[in-house]
């Protein structure tokens, strides 16, 4: 038999095939949402290009589903410009504001921003909502515009500036994402691996996806609106740490080589923030949500599902 749903529950996640819109989508089904993806390639249940869609398509996708809840998770970047990011996000934003209002019944938005929209905090000083807003790469500034957008909409939405996440289906150009893939190979072919990196220098907040992706349940379904929470574990940790322990996971024996980045091309959205630690405490406050897996969980779950990926 079908399960009965909740009418109010029913949400749209654009980006829903991406590594965090895929963890959002399963949360939200957890949490006993009806949930649809949109995404690009055809493992979404609605394929649309929202960066080339005209609002009234996804106005339609929206009505069809009947959404009470829209999460905007989309939008690529890994190695584009600014220009290409500024239309991945402000734009695709834009028209998801127009689409909400084209929509019959204007569903609450949960969109998802970053910390790296403020500027760098001397180190020590956890990130709260009131810190300033300098951002120092083309993605937060990017990201940023696209925050903006949203609270001047005036509409039922909060974003959600979030931190590093990782988790199963963590991208191949993030650190942890490259590391995973490389020792992954060494798997393959039977070798030790050689990791080329740029500088370990960071010290950074790291999310379990999981854990992320009900924060955004718990953002669809609390009362706050033009608004953002920040979101993160409240704990700063070494990433040269993070990668020795996914290394241990992964039983392979690797040499890590730091080297600094030869391109701009090659250098990550993040690398301006060497020490970064969220503030919790409104996340704990507004949406009733804290962090609660651990990042060897999180390392333990990714190396696994790369090798059972590799199987399969
Ligand atoms: O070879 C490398 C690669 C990365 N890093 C550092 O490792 C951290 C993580 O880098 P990466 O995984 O590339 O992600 P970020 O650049 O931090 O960006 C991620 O984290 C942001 C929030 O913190 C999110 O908004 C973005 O979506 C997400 O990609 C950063 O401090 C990097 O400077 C290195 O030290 N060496």
């Amino acid at each position: 038999m079908r399960a009965h749903h909740d009418p109010e529950k029913r949400v749209v996640v654009l980006g829903g095939t991406g590594f965090v819109g895929r963890h959002v989508h399963a949360a939200f089904a957890a949490a006993g949402w009806e949930a649809l993806t949109v995404g690009r390639t055809a493992a979404a249940d609605v394929a649309l290009d929202l960066t080339a869609a005209p609002p009234r398509a996804l106005a339609a996708a929206l009505d069809r589903h009947r959404a009470t809840a829209v999460v905007n998770a989309a939008g690529d970047y890994w190695g584009l410009g600014e220009e290409r990011m500024r239309h991945s996000f402000v734009t695709v934003t834009e028209r998801v504001l127009a689409a909400a209002d084209l929509a019959a019944r204007r569903p609450r938005l949960v969109q998802l921003g970053t910390v790296l929209e403020y500027g760098p905090l001397p180190e020590g000083r956890p990130l709260t909502e009131d810190a300033p807003i300098d951002p120092v790469g083309g993605y937060g500034r990017t990201k940023y515009a696209a925050t903006r957008a949203v609270l001047d909409a005036d509409a039922d939405a909060v974003v959600l500036r979030v931190t590093n996440s990782v988790g199963p289906g963590a991208h191949p150009s993030s650190l942890l994402g490259k590391v995973g893939h490389a020792l992954l190979d060494a798997v393959r072919r039977g070798r030790s691996a050689t990791l080329e990196l740029a500088p370990l220098r960071a010290v950074r907040d790291y999310l379990d996806v999981r854990d992320l992706a009900e924060a955004v349940v718990a953002a669809a379904g609390a009362d706050a609106s033009g608004r953002v929470v920040n979101i993160g574990t409240g704990r700063a940790v070494p990433i040269r740490r993070l990668v020795g322990d996914l290394i241990e996971v992964s039983g392979v024996r690797a040499e890590i080589v730091e080297r600094e980045p030869a391109s701009a091309a090659q250098v990550s959205p993040g690398a301006i923030a060497e020490w970064l630690q969220v503030d919790p405490a409104t996340a704990r406050r507004v949406l009733g949500w804290t962090a609660r897996r651990t990042l060897r969980d999180a390392l333990d779950d990714f190396w696994k599902d790369l090798l059972d990926g590799a199987r399969r």
